[in-house]
């Protein structure tokens, strides 16, 4: 049944911001021009066709340096919009995905200076409540900025994202959960058209999450920062970027208790202020190198990193056989060097789960190990219904792979590896990075399509596998560079 949307019926007088809410309606022809529509289509393109050339057989030495977390800095830009003035964001990976979203910010004429890993939101000069659609619709974060606009100024109009094709990813949790905060939502066209029914203000509430999602958690507790009353969330997930996204908003001044538990706790703030904030660093990431080392059967150090954050990978990649020392607070040292190990690694099982289980982001790159090590291995992804799609590229290098479903067979080896390089296709961000470990431990070339899914989380990672000693290029050599001349 079509719900009644006419924010005009519903925004009154009690939202503070009501008169900024009238402004920006009269600016909503600005921000339809042609100026505006340039930038908020200024969203970068890569080259359709680079490609990643690997030489398998190089070891790996030295140490890496470990950017800050894509989806903690996806996160945190949204809330920025929650916030009035400055956000000063360090430790800011140079990313794709983050390029768009800097790009759905200026859509709105929100002002982002970038520099070296550093950037400067300023939200004071926000004219439109609807981002860029074609921005939104590249990642799955562009939907993060709902729950802001919402809260803050009583209306958005924002599309439906896009990101990894992994599966269906629907959004109903956002929309009953944002409901239960008293908007009213309206799916039309492809975009989400949503008020606040409440004189512009939603209003604390109770929401039970049918799934953990870290997207419907993130947002639901950015709208409740600045409802009016308290809201509590249950069953929310408790992923450490859902917790930075937290300390960023207390930061802020939001009140929001409990965050890495499954209850969230949140007294709604009339305003909140932009602070100074240092992204965490990207776990996901961390572990893609942990698990070159394991596959390259090497010896390297990463830092910065957060040990708590990778417990499950390092009960896994240790009982495979792995030494994992952590060197410093930091630091953890990786060693798969088989006269260290005493032998070679052993394969294990995995099966994806909400945090603290093991990441479904790292699946892919964790079953590209296992086509590696002694004896069987099965794999089973429980969070995303079509998240195996790097089997099919695995089985093109010669991986041992039976797909039952969402779960995998793998047929490891017995000694030396079993790989052997081909031309693969990467599907989504994971299958590319799995395909870049894999052809790594592969004999001769591996050539990897899609590229521009990796670029969408990994920053420099050709580079960083470079200066460890693999022996992989990209081509036609590019260097990534931003947007807008301030990126
Ligand atoms: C930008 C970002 O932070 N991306 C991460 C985020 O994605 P994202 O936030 O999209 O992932 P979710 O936690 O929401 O998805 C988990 C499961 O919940 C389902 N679901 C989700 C929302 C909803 O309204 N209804 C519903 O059924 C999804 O289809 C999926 O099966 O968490 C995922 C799970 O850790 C990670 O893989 C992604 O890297
Ligand atoms: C699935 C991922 O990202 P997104 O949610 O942005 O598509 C990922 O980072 O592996």
């Amino acid at each position: 049944m079509a719900l009644l949307f006419n924010p005009q019926n519903h925004i009154s007088q009690s939202n503070p911001e009501k008169p900024y809410i009238n402004f920006l309606r009269r600016t909503s022809a600005f921000a339809q021009s042609s100026h505006v529509q340039n930038l908020q289509t200024h969203v970068e393109k890569l080259a359709p066709d680079h490609k990643l050339v690997v030489v398998g057989g190089s070891k790996l030495s030295g140490h890496v340096n470990i950017s800050g977390s894509k989806n903690s800095a996806l996160a945190v830009l949204a809330g920025t919009l929650c916030c009035s003035g400055t956000s000063k964001l360090h430790n800011m990976p140079n990313l794709s995905d983050t390029r768009t979203m800097v790009s759905i910010l200026r859509s709105l004429g929100v002002r982002v200076q970038v520099s070296n890993g550093e950037m400067t939101v300023d939200t004071d000069g926000l004219c439109s409540l609807e981002p860029c659609s074609d921005a939104v619709g590249k990642i799955r974060a562009g939907l993060f900025v709902l729950g802001p606009l919402l809260t803050r100024f009583g209306e958005a109009v924002v599309a439906l994202p896009g990101g990894c094709d992994i599966g269906a990813r629907p959004v109903d949790l956002y929309i009953r959960g944002l409901r239960a905060l008293g908007a009213i939502i309206e799916l039309r066209n492809g975009k989400v058209h949503a008020c606040a029914v409440n004189g512009g203000k939603l209003v604390g509430g109770r929401f039970h999450l049918d799934y953990p999602s870290v997207g419907a958690t993130e947002t639901l507790m950015m709208a409740a920062s600045m409802a009016d009353g308290m809201t509590v969330l249950t069953n929310v997930a408790q992923e450490p970027e859902v917790v930075d996204l937290a300390h960023f908003l207390i930061r802020s001044g939001a009140h929001v208790e409990g965050a890495g538990s499954g209850k969230l706790v949140i007294n709604g703030r009339n305003q909140l202020h932009g602070p100074e904030f240092t992204i965490m660093p990207d776990r996901i990431e961390a572990g893609t190198f942990m698990v070159a080392a394991a596959i390259t059967r090497s010896h390297i150090s990463i830092s910065p990193v957060i040990p708590l954050h990778l417990l499950c990978l390092v009960d896994k990649l240790s009982a495979a056989g792995c030494k994992i020392m952590q060197s410093t607070p930091n630091t953890l040292e990786v060693s798969a060097l088989p006269a260290k190990i005493g032998g070679d690694l052993q394969g294990f099982d995995v099966k994806t789960g909400p945090f603290p289980k093991f990441p479904t982001d790292m699946q892919p790159q964790i079953m590209s190990l296992l086509t590696t090590c002694k004896g069987l291995s099965i794999v089973e992804e429980s969070v995303f219904e079509s998240r195996m799609k790097h089997v099919r590229e695995l089985q093109k290098l010669g991986a041992k792979i039976h797909l039952y479903g969402n779960n995998a067979l793998i047929h490891g080896k017995e000694q030396g590896s079993d790989l052997s390089g081909s031309q693969v296709v990467a599907t989504d961000l994971r299958s590319g990075a799995s395909l870049v470990l894999a052809g790594m431990a592969a004999e001769g070339i591996t050539v990897i399509d899609g590229v521009t899914h990796i670029d969408r989380g990994y920053e420099n990672l050709e580079m960083k596998l470079r200066c460890l000693g693999a022996d992989i290029r990209r081509h036609p050599f590019s260097i990534v560079t931003g947007t807008g001349g301030t990126i």
